[in-house]
């Protein structure tokens, strides 16, 4: 195995052009008796360590040079994301084809997707011309009397991993709060990046639950820095009021890369996607040829692929499915903002999806023309089956260790990696079953673990001799490890997106998120 050079680490821009800001604020002179039980930590000090278990782990696939690439691509590099443009498709009904964008990375269909320079400033947020309270970037010295004195606020792990890949924060990231906080003033904004059973309270669940809307004072745990955001809610208390909506626009983001407004993204038309996520549902595209197809989206929430599969579909119908009811309204209101009439969602457990009964199509057929049991969410949560062999395509988008999504303020456990190979085999085998002969199954995760990709690729063709895999027809990404048992041709038919190579940066595929690829056929 040849190893690539590893990268160059690029020193992150830590700091914010102040050079038009006036000086922070004083310290508060009464910030002194009350000291947070906080750690700030500057986002160029916070490196994030592959714990050794893990290391340990990838190091039967990879050699020490490739896991140090692995590791760096947790730095903050931005990634690449792309804005495809939505193709509303209703039941039977193909849709005219997309706008043609001028697109240059083939063989992605022009039609498919829309780089993000070709997208109309106006969709661009611009920073606001009036300066509420300057804010520049504090030192880490007076971390403790700023977070005291300034507005500022602090988001959970996971909403800081979205800001620094150029999201805007929505309220229910809002961990806590500080400062005289109204709409369209300027506010730090930190992220909560205490790990998860350490000190910290903020971690999901419970925890983050019993720390959320308290005042910065009473907040315990290590935090970064992330940037100037811009409040968007009336009062403070709507941060942690509030289930949805954006609480706080970032202006400028520490990493020196540019924050995104979704907001003014008319999501109706355009949905922003990492380049690989596309690469599935195209994929899966290539063999639906009217709109007789039955296709199946097995775990479909956030409804990404499923919004891309239900507008390539030509007007066939469309499951999606996925085990959180929660997640599954969400998926209804998006595919219904959208436009989507041709789609149909459930909320089941996918490891249990395939009933013992044999397939009835007028059972799926009936099903379909019923109106949802919910007329509110549109949702069908009682049905927890469906018959062997009624699909036609099945997307398998199962949880993966998504290892492969960047920039990370946490890696999961080596010990946890490695459960998911043995659970995505539980939706393979489900999926096989409810796949036609004849149909097309096309497997993906956003992880770079072979285990989990070219692992779980090998076992479906050694187990299910029906299943043949077949090219996954997109130009993108790389050749299939060689340490899980593929052969050459067929770790050539699989599609691998990896670390990020300095060479390969100005290329789309190079700088995206890690992540796999690989169509199957079911032989009659
Ligand atoms: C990788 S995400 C899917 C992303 C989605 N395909 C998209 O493109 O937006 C995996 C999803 O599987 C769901 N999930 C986890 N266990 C499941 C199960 N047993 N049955 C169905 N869905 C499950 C999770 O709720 C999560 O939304």
């Amino acid at each position: 195995m040849s190893s690539p050079p590893v990268p160059t680490a690029k020193k992150l821009k830590t700091s914010i052009n102040t050079s038009s800001t006036p000086s922070p604020p004083p310290p508060n002179p009464t910030s002194s008796k009350t000291v947070p039980k906080i750690t700030p930590h500057s986002i160029d000090t916070y490196v994030v360590n592959l714990p050794s278990n893990l290391r340990q782990h990838l190091s039967n696939h990879f050699s020490d040079v490739e896991i140090n690439r692995i590791q760096g691509c947790y730095k903050l590099a931005p990634t690449r994301t792309v804005f495809r443009q939505v193709t509303p498709c209703v039941t039977g009904q193909v849709p005219p084809s997309p706008a043609t964008p001028d697109f240059t990375l083939l063989p992605v269909p022009e039609s498919a997707v829309t780089a993000l320079p070709q997208i109309p400033s106006v969709y661009l947020t611009s920073p606001p011309t009036t300066s509420t309270t300057p804010t520049p970037c504090p030192s880490f010295s007076t971390a403790s009397s700023s977070l005291l004195t300034s507005p500022t606020i602090i988001v959970d792990r996971i909403c800081a991993e979205a800001v620094l890949r150029g999201s805007t924060i929505f309220n229910p990231g809002i961990l806590a709060s500080n400062g005289d906080i109204v709409k369209g003033c300027e506010v730090y904004v930190w992220g909560d990046v205490t790990e998860p059973g350490g000190a910290g309270k903020t971690e999901g669940g419970k925890d983050k639950k019993n720390n959320r809307g308290c005042k910065i004072p009473h907040f315990q745990g290590d935090i970064i820095y992330l940037g100037i955001g811009c409040v968007e809610v009336s009062k403070q208390s709507d941060f942690f009021r509030l289930s949805t909506g954006t609480g706080v626009t970032m202006i400028s983001l520490v990493t020196g890369s540019t924050p995104m407004s979704l907001n003014e993204l008319d999501t109706t038309k355009w949905f922003c996607q990492n380049l690989p996520s596309l690469v599935p549902a195209y994929s899966l595209s290539q063999s639906i040829t009217d709109s007789n197809a039955l296709i199946l989206d097995m775990c479909s929430a956030p409804g990404g692929k499923t919004s891309h599969i239900a507008g390539l579909s030509k007007g066939s119908l469309v499951f999606a499915n996925d085990r959180s009811k929660k997640k599954m309204i969400r998926v209804r209101k998006l595919m219904k903002k959208q436009g989507f009439d041709n789609v149909k969602c459930i909320s089941a457990d996918a490891t249990k999806l395939c009933s013992e009964t044999e397939n009835t199509n007028t059972e799926i057929k009936s099903l379909l023309s019923q109106h949802p049991p919910n007329p509110t969410t549109g949702l069908h949560t009682t049905l927890k089956t469906l018959p062997p062999s009624s699909f036609t395509h099945i997307l398998l988008d199962p949880p993966c260790s998504a290892l492969g999504l960047r920039p990370r303020l946490h890696i999961p456990d080596g010990d946890d990696v490695k459960q998911y190979s043995v659970y995505q085999r539980g939706f393979v085998d489900q999926a096989i079953k409810l796949l036609k002969p004849g149909g097309t199954l096309c497997y993906s995760t956003c992880t770079y673990n072979p285990e989990e990709n070219e692992g779980v690729t090998a076992f479906i063709l050694k187990k299910y001799k029906e299943m043949e895999l077949v090219d996954v027809g997109v130009g993108l990404g790389k050749m299939g490890v060689e340490w899980e048992g593929l052969t050459e041709e067929d770790r050539r038919k699989v599609r691998r997106f990896d670390w990020c190579d300095e060479e390969e940066r100005e290329d789309m595929a190079g700088s995206s998120i890690g992540f796999f690829v690989a169509r199957f056929v079911k032989n009659k």
